[in-house]
């Protein structure tokens, strides 16, 4: 039996996740989850999940939900309330699926107690992916890949020889603008920028999408998890998104893992990890879809995809600013203070005024984290 902490568990991937718990009773049980602000959910979630600790994202909220549970529950609220659901002694695997780098302390303390991993939330990796993947690899932790493209290849990767692939093709939708020049990026609008052509995903991803900053990051979370150099690692948009990725290998054989997209099909395949359990699905009929569409990326057109590989190849800190320039900007987007066109330019802006650290502890990540927020902030005024 997995015994499960959910960090996001109101989310998307965390929500999604529970769905997997609930067809798999025998195979999963619920110890600790963690919201933000949906605290509507976290109440469904605990009556429907009974789990000892919930954690919420404020001080107030946690007191209103205590108020509420009583002592059956145990309720604790902020970073440190991440680090307690993570760290829960009765779970022995962490979903993450918390969004951005909040993700990433809990994570570290997660391995550090021996935590198995499933690891949705991407910005972890991009931000610390040298310590993370060190840390994994002193305590012997496997990290099974949630995310689609990254659970692809895990699929495809199979167990060969790391030296015999050739290289690893990301693919990736184009998201929501795929067709528009950089013009007719001038006046979309935030509802337009939601809605993914194939995906029902968090805001913030979504967003990442159309910029296609969502696949800048995968590289950089494709580099850590696999150990592979960024020149070994491709994006290929390929708008239906049937073709999760796929590997290449010497003898230019290609391995692909395919489906409709359904993050449920990744989810379960790290929770139920080296097996696999039945999956309550209709079945991919590739002679309905008829043909499937490959193009390759104009870094001009998505100046995000040129900004990850600088900042991957560059190494140190450069690609936790990256992530924490690209988070507060989105956020800005999603609050309606910068236009979508805008997006890159401040990131950029950013990017240009950092002094790299290079091989950084975690408390230089930190800061530089803190310190790229603090620029988009400033450029904003
Ligand atoms: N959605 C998808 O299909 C995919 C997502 N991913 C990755 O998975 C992660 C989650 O994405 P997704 O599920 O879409 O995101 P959502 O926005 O749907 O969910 C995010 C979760 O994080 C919680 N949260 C947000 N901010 C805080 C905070 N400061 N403190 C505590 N909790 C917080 C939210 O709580 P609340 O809502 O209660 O405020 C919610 O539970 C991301 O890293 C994303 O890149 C990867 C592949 C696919
Ligand atoms: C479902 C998933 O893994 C997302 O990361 C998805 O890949 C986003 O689609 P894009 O290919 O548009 O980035
Ligand atoms: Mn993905």
């Amino acid at each position: 039996m997995k015994t499960l902490s959910i960090l996001g568990s109101t989310g998307s991937i965390g929500t999604q996740t529970l769905e997997v718990v609930r067809s798999h009773p025998d195979q999963f049980r619920v110890v600790a989850i963690s919201g933000g602000t949906n605290l509507n959910r976290l109440r469904e979630q605990i009556k429907m999940f009974s789990p000892k600790l919930v954690s919420v994202k404020t001080k107030e909220l946690a007191e209103e939900l205590r108020r509420e549970v009583g002592s059956r529950v145990t309720i604790v609220y902020g970073e440190e309330g991440l680090i307690e659901v993570a760290t829960h002694p009765d779970a022995n695997f962490v979903v993450t699926a918390v969004v951005g780098s909040i993700g990433l302390r809990p994570t570290i303390e997660a391995i550090k107690v021996g935590k198995h991993i499933g690891l949705a939330n991407k910005e972890t990796l991009v931000s610390a992916g040298h310590i993370v993947m060190d840390l994994a690899k002193k305590h012997q932790i496997p990290i099974l890949p949630i995310d689609s493209e990254h659970s692809a290849i895990y699929q495809s990767l199979n167990s060969e020889k790391k030296e015999q692939v050739r290289r690893i093709i990301l693919t990736a939708s184009g998201g929501s603008f795929r067709d528009k020049t950089r013009e007719e990026l001038r006046n979309v609008s935030i509802q337009d920028a939601l809605k993914h052509p194939n995906w029902s995903m968090g805001a913030k991803i979504t967003i990442d999408s159309a910029t296609m900053m969502n696949k800048g990051l995968e590289i950089i979370e494709a580099h850590w998890l696999f150990q592979m150099p960024f020149d070994k690692i491709d994006v290929m948009i390929h708008p239906e998104s049937i073709i999760h990725s796929m590997v290449e290998y010497v003898d230019r054989a290609i391995i692909a893992q395919l489906g409709t997209p359904d993050m449920k099909v990744p989810i379960q395949y790290a929770l139920s990890y080296p097996d696999r359990f039945e999956l309550k699905q209709e079945p991919l009929d590739l002679t309905k879809i008829g043909s499937l569409h490959f193009q390759k990326p104009d870094f001009r057109r998505f100046p995000s995809l040129k900004m990850a590989y600088e900042c991957g190849k560059d190494g140190g800190t450069m690609p936790t600013v990256l992530n924490a320039a690209n988070e507060e900007i989105v956020a800005a987007f999603l609050a309606g203070k910068v236009p979508f066109i805008e997006i890159e330019s401040f990131i950029e802006k950013v990017l240009d005024q950092h002094l790299k650290i290079s091989n950084p502890n975690l408390e230089e990540i930190m800061e530089a984290d803190q310190w790229a927020r603090k620029m988009i902030a400033n450029l904003l005024k």
